[in-house]
């Protein structure tokens, strides 16, 4: 497979208004993204585009190596994980963690076949893998913001995705929760057989060094994209945010401050 992702020249028109123009961006095997843009800047509908719910008015995608009009997009979707927070929001209530990721098997809301034992075995993996095993058997809802997150990239993960979208995972957790799942998804990063991760975000202090490039989302086109070491500069990051800011390396993690000037930032 020559990439995981390629996007030509797509453009996406809704009513009179450009959404999304002129995007180029390649994710090649071995990579793992991170996707940054402010509100409103076209992540989602960029996502939405990757897993085939939208169609580009001008332009090529491909994902996985299959080119859009010449695949069966629901098969393409087998191969994608997505957890996001409207995901979160469609759990029953009174579920089991375990059955949470069994679903994931066939990416069910809930379950509709009595799990095999081989099933049960691959839950528990998954959740090791996310160091959430001792979750097992606790009721869905009554787990913390963090450990829920934690839960859906197993369930994400029981159907062996290839690419596997992480939107926003951050949202809502406390600097604890928020390192805890970062480290997660580090480990599960560099696993074996790990899935391409797009990790989308508001926050360039959540981009680990395990996201080995960033492409940078604004008002609807690419405005930067490469290794992460590169694209997250001062100089890159003031020209983005249209304000100074000021990147500080740390642990291999870029931590961002206003710059002397943020009389631009309201
Ligand atoms: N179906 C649609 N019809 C019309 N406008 C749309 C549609 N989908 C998205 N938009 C508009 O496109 C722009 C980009 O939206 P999008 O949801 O992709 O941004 P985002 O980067 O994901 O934002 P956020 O970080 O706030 O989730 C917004 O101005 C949004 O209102």
């Amino acid at each position: 497979m020559n990439s995981i992702i390629e996007i030509k020249d797509v453009t996406w028109r809704r009513d009179d208004k450009t959404i999304l123009e002129d995007v180029n961006w390649k994710v090649n095997p071995g990579e793992h993204w991170a996707v940054l843009g402010l509100n409103g800047s076209g992540k989602t509908t960029l996502l939405n585009m990757i897993n085939g719910y939208i169609w580009p008015t001008k332009g090529q995608v491909s994902v996985l190596g299959h080119r859009f009009g010449e695949v069966d997009l629901r098969d393409l979707r087998k191969s994608i994980g997505w957890v996001s927070s409207s995901l979160q929001e469609r759990i029953y209530a009174n579920e089991r963690t375990q059955h949470v990721v069994i679903s994931g098997k066939h990416a069910s809301i809930g379950l509709y076949e009595k799990p095999t034992e081989d099933d049960y075995a691959q839950a528990v993996m998954w959740m090791k893998q996310l160091g959430c095993a001792h979750l097992y058997d606790r009721v869905y809802q009554g787990c913390s913001q963090g450990e829920k997150q934690k839960i859906l990239i197993a369930r994400a993960l029981m159907a062996s995705p290839k690419l596997l979208v992480l939107d926003e995972a951050c949202n809502g957790l406390d600097f604890i929760s928020r390192e805890a799942l970062l480290k997660s998804i580090q480990e599960l990063a560099v696993s074996p057989d790990a899935p391409h991760i797009l990790f989308v975000t508001h926050h360039i202090e959540e981009i680990v060094p395990d996201f080995t490039h960033t492409v940078l989302i604004r008002r609807g086109t690419v405005f930067a994209s490469g290794r992460t070491s590169d694209v997250l500069s001062s100089s890159v990051l003031s020209d983005f945010f249209e304000t100074p800011v000021e990147v500080n390396w740390r642990n291999n993690r870029a931590w961002l401050t206003a710059g002397n000037d943020s009389s631009n930032i309201e």
